[in-house]
């Protein structure tokens, strides 16, 4: 989808990705980064998710990224809070506490936004961008990441049938996508059967649901 098509999206109110609770598997597995409180936590695409309030009250400081104006202004509203709002290049910084969204495109952050941050939190943003975007959202984000930065990645994925049971394996595209610098190893894996939000009358379908941990590689040893 293109950057009009989201916003057309939010602008009819079609977000049936969006999760009225936290994510429970974020609450499970957030520890396993091991990441000091205070560190600086992006949130990328990250539409109006409750994730960032929780990792907020964890004394995380969150940095998330999302296009539309509704997202950002419907995140703030829901907490009854007013953020304030300063320009930086290309992107609408909001801010409240120690939340803060930049509103406009993941593909214009520099090096230099993102150089405090420590951990990366990816809940259906590389899930969310079709192939040929995913390989440039990875390219892109480990280009302007600092070094040393880790991620929790979650996805559902379509079950690879050629497997016993798909759901215990780390993906082999989100393998090829981080093997340049990066480990990843998978925390979490399970077969699952639930209807789409977005496709509620289509029947129930079978996916694998994941969590991974993608951590640098020593220099040393990076390819
Ligand atoms: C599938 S939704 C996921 C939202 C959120 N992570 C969640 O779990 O509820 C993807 C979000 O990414 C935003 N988005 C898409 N492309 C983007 C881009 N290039 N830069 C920033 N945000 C983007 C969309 O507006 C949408 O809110």
């Amino acid at each position: 989808m293109s950057n009009q098509q989201w916003k057309a999206k939010w602008r009819r109110n079609d977000i049936a990705f969006h999760q009225d609770a936290v994510n429970p598997l974020l609450q499970q597995f957030w520890e396993e980064l091991e990441l000091p409180e205070g560190s600086v936590v992006l949130v990328p695409l990250c539409g109006k998710s409750l994730d960032m309030g929780w990792l907020a009250t964890l004394g995380f400081r969150v940095m998330g990224i999302e296009l539309s104006d509704i997202a950002v202004q419907d995140y703030f509203a829901a907490l009854d809070v007013v953020p304030i709002r300063a320009r930086h290049g290309r992107f609408a910084k909001w801010k409240h506490g120690n939340t803060e969204i930049w509103r406009g495109d993941l593909f214009d952050l520099t090096a230099q936004d993102l150089s405090e941050v420590r951990g990366l939190y990816d809940c259906a943003a590389l899930t969310a961008l079709p192939a040929d975007i995913r390989i440039r959202y990875v390219e892109h984000i480990t280009k302007v990441l600092p070094p040393g930065c880790q991620m929790l990645l979650m996805t559902t994925e379509s079950p690879d049938d050629t497997q016993a049971d798909s759901a215990l394996e780390i993906d082999e595209e989100v393998a090829a996508l981080y093997s340049a610098g990066y480990t990843v190893e998978l925390l979490y894996g399970k077969a699952r059967i639930k209807i789409d939000p977005e496709y509620p009358d289509e029947p129930a379908a079978s996916f694998d649901e994941k969590v991974y941990r993608i951590r640098p590689r020593p220099v040393q040893d990076a390819a």
